[in-house]
């Protein structure tokens, strides 16, 4: 009995000490922490977060929702799991209705039979879906009936990154999500590429790519967005920024680094090709942090057309110096341009099985020289039970009587791992996953990159210096 009381005083000490040391990053940011009615952008929400900002609140997510399981009763807790599917299903209502949109001239509020004409909804219907996404802070009923948009749902407009990817999540995905049980249960390998998206959308013609090809290129274009706001969650500022850490290892060979990425430091005229690059975000980012780059992006042929709107719009001077190049590629079947001092991978490999993410690391392995190196910029999955040894040494585990993987306060990564089952029979991987699947392909690892929530893992040729 004393063990769970002293366990539940740990809680709330995380939970104290990592709210005291937010609020001295919220006050050093000059802002005060934002209320939930706020609509306004707070610096914090986009700049890059420190490693110690990260772990707090990290720590801060995973004690409240453990402390929170530890005290109600169980059957209260588990039904509320389950339900919680209807957030999705809430969620593609207003996303698809536009209601964030339609609220945006109205802070102060509108009724919900105005909204309900807007939308061509039914007003009593309408007000119960967002009263339930108001109980999760996305929303806000300012009278009785009375709804606007708030801190969460100001990012659901129709043109907002993050938007894109609530509507990705909560549409096609939430659909493969539904399929789940079946293609396990059942699987069925000769219909569409055999996943739970296939079965989900009922599309006979393949796997998402495909869908999005052959069928719906409105939701490939939102894909592509959602793309460009995944980067917004994950703050890919810190892919070139270089977070500090407290992280220490003492590992011989599988070194972490202290810091993000150097892209900074490379020398002039090094060339980076951003292999299934999206319209390629991430990739201006580093040609604009770091104008020493020269960028090749690579995706396939419809992506490219809309790279090229892109970047002629959000950076004609890179477009002019020709520091850029936009290249269609199909990576299962080509290798990317040859002789690049880096091939830059983010969220790709996480998109294929082993059999097909061999093909793919095979194709940028023969387009490499022996200086070349590959960077694989992923989540890297830990179990939830703490690893002893020389494989636990390359995580930070959490403060007990947290879960060693920080739990709740991790759970976009595990989330994702599974959005991967069910969209595209692939996954997340752990570090050892990753070593195995560059092994098989002739690469070996260098080392791994803290980077925020995600990692740059770095390989080079096998045997090569
Ligand atoms: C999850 S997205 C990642 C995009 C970008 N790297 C990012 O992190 O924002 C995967 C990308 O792989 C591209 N892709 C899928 N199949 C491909 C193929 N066969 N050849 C080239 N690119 C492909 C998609 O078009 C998409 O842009």
């Amino acid at each position: 009995m004393e063990d769970t009381f002293t366990q539940l005083d740990q809680l709330v000490s995380l939970i104290s000490s990592s709210v005291d040391y937010i609020k001295r990053e919220f006050r050093a940011s000059g802002q005060a922490i934002p209320s939930l009615k706020s609509i306004d952008e707070h610096p914090l929400d986009t700049g890059a977060t420190s490693q110690k900002l990260l772990e707090a609140l990290r720590i801060v997510h995973g004690a409240s929702a453990q402390l929170t399981t530890m005290i109600a009763p169980p059957q209260y807790t588990l039904s509320n799991l389950s339900f919680a599917h209807y957030y999705s299903a809430c969620l593609n209502v207003v996303n698809t209705a536009k209601v964030a949109d339609h609220l945006r001239d109205y802070p102060e509020g509108l009724h919900v039979s105005r909204l309900a004409a807007l939308t061509k909804l039914d007003g009593n219907q309408l007000a119960r879906i967002l009263r339930m996404l108001a109980i999760k802070h996305c929303f806000t009923e300012v009278t009785p009936d009375v709804f606007a948009n708030n801190r969460l749902s100001i990012h659901l407009l129709s043109d907002s990154p993050v938007g894109a990817l609530s509507g990705l999540l909560t549409d096609e995905n939430y659909h493969a999500g539904a399929s789940l049980t079946d293609t396990l249960l059942h699987p069925d390998p000769n219909f569409g590429n055999g996943s739970a998206f296939s079965r989900g959308l009922n599309f006979d013609g393949g796997g998402l790519w495909e869908f999005y090809q052959q069928v719906d290129p409105a939701r490939g274009k939102r894909f592509d967005q959602a793309m460009v706001g995944h980067g917004a969650v994950i703050k890919f500022d810190a892919i070139v920024t270089g977070l500090s850490s407290k992280r220490c290892s003492s590992v011989p060979v599988l070194m972490f680094n202290l810091a993000g990425f150097p892209w900074r430091s490379q020398p002039d005229g090094t060339t980076v090709c951003d292999v299934g690059g999206g319209v390629g975000h991430v990739s201006m980012h580093i040609a604009k942090s770091c104008p020493q780059l020269r960028v090749i992006l690579q995706d396939l042929p419809s992506v490219i057309e809309q790279a090229k709107l892109f970047w002629k719009e959000a950076a004609p001077k890179i477009m002019n110096e020709g520091r850029v190049q936009l290249l269609p590629i199909n990576f299962l079947k080509e290798s990317p341009i040859t002789g690049c001092d880096y091939y830059f991978l983010k969220s790709v490999i996480h998109d294929w099985a082993d059999k097909d993410s061999k093909v793919i690391l095979t194709n940028i392995k023969n387009a490499m020289k022996p200086t070349s190196r590959l960077i694989l910029h992923e989540f890297l999955i830990q179990h939830i039970a703490p690893v002893e040894g020389e494989a636990g040494r390359f995580f930070t585990r959490a403060p007990e009587p947290l879960l060693a993987n920080y739990g709740d306060g991790r759970a976009f990564e595990y989330y994702s791992d599974i959005c991967m089952m069910a969209s595209c029979n692939a996954k997340e991987r752990t570090l050892e996953e990753f070593v195995v699947l560059g092994r098989d392909c002739g690469l070996e690892l260098v080392k791994v990159w803290e980077c925020g929530q995600m990692n740059s893992i770095e390989f080079k040729l096998a045997g090569a210096s």
